[in-house]
């Protein structure tokens, strides 16, 4: 059995018995009634029989059915409650992964994968306890129980109908695993017609903007045409399986009725028996039924699993050692020591690379597109480890500090800040929980939000709208300053922060860095060279190496790739 479903079933256990103990309840019912029914249907062929037993036999029969449908009721809200259950420790145990989840993480699962396990597979993956397992349980007690009922009235009867119904279940699996392979291309599928979907709902704007809309549109149509051919598939193969089984059911049942008419022909079986014998061979298969159809939700429940097992089983431990020996250089600041790093499948992005960010002072990294700047900021962040070599800040190796410890001291401003629908405040205490009207206030000043905070009516609770869509790119990448000043963490990566936004926004935020630089130790990414020229030390990289390395006057009198930025840009500025 699926790891998942085995962790999730250890904790439901008592509800699925629960279940499947009311299930045989109702069927004990409604064994019951059809002797009653047997019985009294019988006598109307003694008529000296009939008035004497009528009305004890509709007294008995109606308690029976009352209690029936008591236990069908009770049996309903069983299986609603323990879907709910199952439902909610799904959605705990998913949720609290994909929030363990680094950003590398994220990517390697995939963010629409993380979105349809924990809602479609979550869904498909309820009825497996609600009703699978009970009628598994079920679909094995039943047919032995109804054994021992017929046994005395028709051996061979019984006997058959047992065997046929214990067959039932293989029979059916053969068909499932077959199924289990269609299921398979459809998650497959689902997903792909998702993630494309949702990527042209996201970029329809510049979709339109390239006359590409009709393309996509025509794309979407044949992965929906993959989809459509898999559930044909699985409706095909659905069908011959209900065929089969179907068959195998009323053949068992005609042979009952041949049975019993040969019997009560030579008159070894009474009317009544032979009605028992006809009313109770259906019931041998109605779990064995119930466990069929609820087996292709099991189907899709196992394929789910696999699904949110993938992302369960996503490794989201970090190296940690707080034994792990200090920084024999004993640094006073960040530095890394011949650190390399590579994607899954791809060549190395970080080749031995080494540097140091002295505190206090402010480091800029630059470079052709490609060359590892993100990555440097992704490893100092630490989103990723390194593969090799050593990272410390302030004497400590980071792999001697959890990330949430380390990110205490380091924080960062990326190319697109993430604001959540809310008010300014909200999307603030992110970074401080405890923060206070006036701390939020300076912060806000510090990132240059000043005078717009002081212009809403609404103050630090003004509503940001939908992904902070109230603000403009240049507001939104300061409030992802403010926040970073709120973490009061001593060093702060400033990775593209102006990439986004107008050119006054990212004169504004120059200014408000360049503030910033003489209080803390900064770290900034920057493809607009003239904005690094104050940095006390630039790194300049090539192919995840570092090719150079010092101020603008010793890098421009050495010559070599910074120089050529530089001239590069400078004159891409002329010609605009
Ligand atoms: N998530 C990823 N998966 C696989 N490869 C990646 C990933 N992110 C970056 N890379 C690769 O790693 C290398 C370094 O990328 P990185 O983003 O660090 O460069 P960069 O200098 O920041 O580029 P840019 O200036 O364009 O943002 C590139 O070859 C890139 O293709």
């Amino acid at each position: 059995m699926n790891k998942t479903l085995l962790r999730l079933t250890r904790g439901l256990w008592f509800w699925i018995l629960a279940i499947a103990g009311v299930s045989f309840l109702t069927l004990v019912g409604t064994t019951a009634l059809a002797e009653i029914i047997a019985g009294f249907l019988g006598s109307l062929f003694e008529p000296q029989e009939v008035l004497s037993s009528a009305g004890s036999a509709i007294r008995a029969a109606l308690l029976v059915a009352l209690f029936t449908f008591c236990a069908q009721m009770v049996k309903g809200l069983l299986e609603y409650k323990t879907a709910a259950k199952a439902r909610t420790s799904m959605r705990r145990m998913i949720f609290s992964k994909v929030l363990d989840l680094d950003a590398g993480g994220i990517e390697k699962i995939g963010p629409v994968s993380a979105i349809t396990a924990s809602v479609d597979a979550v869904e498909q993956m309820q009825m497996y306890f609600s009703t699978y397992l009970p009628s598994l349980i079920c679909s094995i007690l039943a047919p032995i129980y109804l054994f021992f009922h017929l046994k005395n009235i028709s051996m061979p009867v019984a006997l058959l109908l047992l065997v046929v119904s214990l067959i039932l279940l293989p029979v059916n699996n053969l068909f499932r695993c077959r199924i289990e392979e269609i299921r398979k291309g459809y998650w497959k599928s689902l997903d792909d017609m998702t993630g494309y979907y949702m990527d042209s709902l996201r970029g329809l704007t510049t979709l339109k903007l390239f006359d590409r809309d009709k393309e996509h549109s025509r794309v979407l149509g044949e992965k929906a045409d993959v989809l459509n051919y898999n559930i044909n598939c699985f409706m095909k193969v659905n069908f011959t399986s209900f065929l089969v089984t179907e068959a195998m059911i009323y053949a068992a049942v005609l042979f009952a009725l041949v049975n019993s008419a040969g019997r009560i022909a030579d008159g070894s079986m009474t009317i009544a028996q032979a009605l028992i014998v006809l009313m109770l061979s259906y019931s041998y298969f109605s779990a064995a039924k119930e466990l069929m159809n609820a087996s292709h939700s099991a189907l899709t429940a196992i394929a789910a699993a696999g699904k949110v097992e993938e992302i369960l089983d996503t490794d989201t431990s970090r190296p940690y050692d707080p034994s792990l020996p200090k920084d024999p250089e004993q640094f006073a600041g960040i530095r890394m020591d011949h650190v390399s790093y590579g994607y899954e499948g791809r060549s190395r992005a970080l080749q031995d690379m080494s540097l140091t960010v002295p505190k206090g002072k402010t480091v800029a990294l630059v470079g052709l597109s490609g060359c590892g700047k993100s990555t440097t900021a992704s490893l100092l962040m630490r989103f990723c480890d390194p593969l090799s070599g050593n990272i410390y800040i302030e004497g400590n190796d980071y792999c001697s500090m959890k990330p949430e410890e380390l990110r205490k001291h380091i924080a960062m401003v990326p190319q697109q800040v993430n604001l959540f629908s809310g008010t300014i405040r909200e999307n603030l205490m992110l970074a401080d929980p405890d923060a206070d009207d006036a701390l939020l206030l300076e912060a806000l000043e510090e990132a240059g939000l000043g005078s717009f905070i002081h212009s809403q009516s609404k103050g630090l609770d003004s509503d940001v709208g939908n992904a902070g869509s109230s603000l403009s790119g240049g507001q939104r990448q300061k409030m992802g300053i403010a926040r970073a000043l709120l973490s009061r963490a001593e060093y702060m990566i400033f990775d593209e922060a102006t990439s986004s936004v107008d050119p006054q926004s990212e004169k504004e935020i120059w200014t408000t860095i360049g503030h910033l630089a003489e209080t803390r130790t900064l770290i900034i990414i920057s493809h607009r060279m003239s904005s690094v020229q104050n940095a006390d030390c630039i790194y300049v990289l090539k192919d995840g190496m570092v090719a150079q390395h010092g101020t603008h006057e010793t890098l421009m009198n050495e010559g070599g790739l910074y120089k050529e930025l530089v001239v590069r840009q400078q004159a891409m500025e002329v010609a605009e």
